[in-house]
């Protein structure tokens, strides 16, 4: 657990970074730190590795002040990822992820062969340990830091913007990436990020930050986007902060009806496995089917695919894609209805395209 004390960081030229913060950031779970440019994300951060050194307050881990330990050892305990993964261009792969390893001391085999380890947990060819850092895309490097930072097993995760520098479909991947990773190491992670699309999808609590490092909020994910503490917060979270809250809620639970059914004028075609094919409707074939999985997805998804379908209606799959039923756009939205008002709310404030149909696919 990392406890944030009346820390503050006044810089020589009088500049305020962080006024007084504080914060309980809890062991085990993902924190967040969220806020625009400049509000002091990442001097927080780097506070509790004592890369900024506190000129008020405390920063207590697991109950020490960190003033109290030495930086260099306080760092080999804190796996520290940052934009664009920083890593060492003259070192091939496996031996940057060995880093950590090397400086405590581990023989270089055990360290190469926890290193090609933690290459197969990120998701890495064995083939990467033997490249250089240039000769990664920007998302592989991003994955070689996260190994690096994982390397000695740290309790403690430290990560600085680390997805920023990739395109949207990597920057997915790895977000993707890094709930798998984290529900089953259940590191203490401190995240920053200034989005907030990325601070809903990550963190267990977010903590909504205003200039100088004061808080606006901290909250989990659907309470924040369902109760924003006050209007610069909800501001700040975005017009469709309430369709993203739809994003939090599991799509179990929505009515379905039998896919063999037509559903206005259109009828669902599978394959022998059950699995859909396309959409045969008067005079037309769609081939493109939206699907969402009851145990898996969101409504936000089972939303998204009745939306684009040209029957109004998603198709429930199971985890090896076969059909299990269809959901009406009607059943949908009494599923939204039973979310609670600020669902509603959320639908009807992204206007007709929702409520009224439209949608791409035919
Ligand atoms: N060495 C320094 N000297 C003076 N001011 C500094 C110094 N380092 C940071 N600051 C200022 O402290 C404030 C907080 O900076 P910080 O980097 O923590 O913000 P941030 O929220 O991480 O921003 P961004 O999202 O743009 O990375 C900013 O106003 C910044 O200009």
């Amino acid at each position: 657990m990392i406890r944030f004390d009346g820390a503050g960081k006044r810089h020589p030229d009088g500049t305020i970074a962080v006024e007084e913060l504080d914060l309980t950031v809890p062991a085990g779970r993902t924190t967040v730190l969220v806020g625009p440019s400049g509000c002091g994300k990442t001097t927080l951060l780097r506070m509790v590795n004592r890369m900024v050194e506190p000129t008020s307050g405390r920063v207590l881990l697991d109950g020490t002040d960190v003033a109290q330990l030495e930086p260099a050892k306080l760092r080999r305990g804190i796996g520290y990822v940052i934009q664009q993964a920083g890593l060492f261009p003259h070192r091939r792969v496996l031996d940057n992820i060995a880093t950590v390893p090397y400086l405590l001391g581990w023989d270089r085999k055990r360290a190469r062969s926890r290193a090609m380890e933690l290459l197969e947990l990120v998701g890495l060819a064995p083939e990467t340990a033997k490249r250089y850092p240039f000769q990664l895309s920007g998302g592989q490097q991003q994955r070689v830091g996260v190994a690096r930072a994982l390397a000695a097993d740290p309790p403690l995760l430290l990560m600085d913007e680390p997805f920023s520098a990739v395109d949207p479909v990597v920057r997915a991947g790895l977000q993707e990436e890094l709930l798998r990773l984290q529900a089953e190491l259940n590191k203490t992670v401190l995240f920053v990020t200034h989005d907030i699309e990325e601070a809903v999808r990550l963190g267990d609590q977010i903590v909504v930050l205003r200039e100088y490092g004061r808080i606006g909020q901290v909250a989990d994910p659907a309470t924040l986007l369902s109760a924003p503490a006050d209007e610069q917060v909800a501001q700040f979270l975005g017009r469709d902060r309430g369709l993203r809250g739809l994003g939090l809620r599991p799509a179990a639970g929505i009515a379905l009806l039998p896919a063999g059914q037509p559903h206005r004028g259109w009828t669902l075609t599978v394959d022998q496995d059950g699995r859909p094919t396309g959409w045969s409707g008067p005079g037309e074939t769609v081939r493109q089917v939206t699907v969402y999985q009851p145990g898996l997805d969101t409504l936000r998804t089972a939303l998204d695919s009745a939306v684009l379908s040209p029957a109004r209606a998603a198709v429930a799959v199971d985890e090896d894609g076969r059909v299990l039923g269809l959901a009406a756009r009607e059943a949908v939205l009494d599923a939204l209805d039973a979310a609670g008002p600020q669902a509603v709310a959320a639908v009807a404030a992204a206007g007709d395209e929702i409520a009224g149909g439209g949608g791409r696919g035919r």
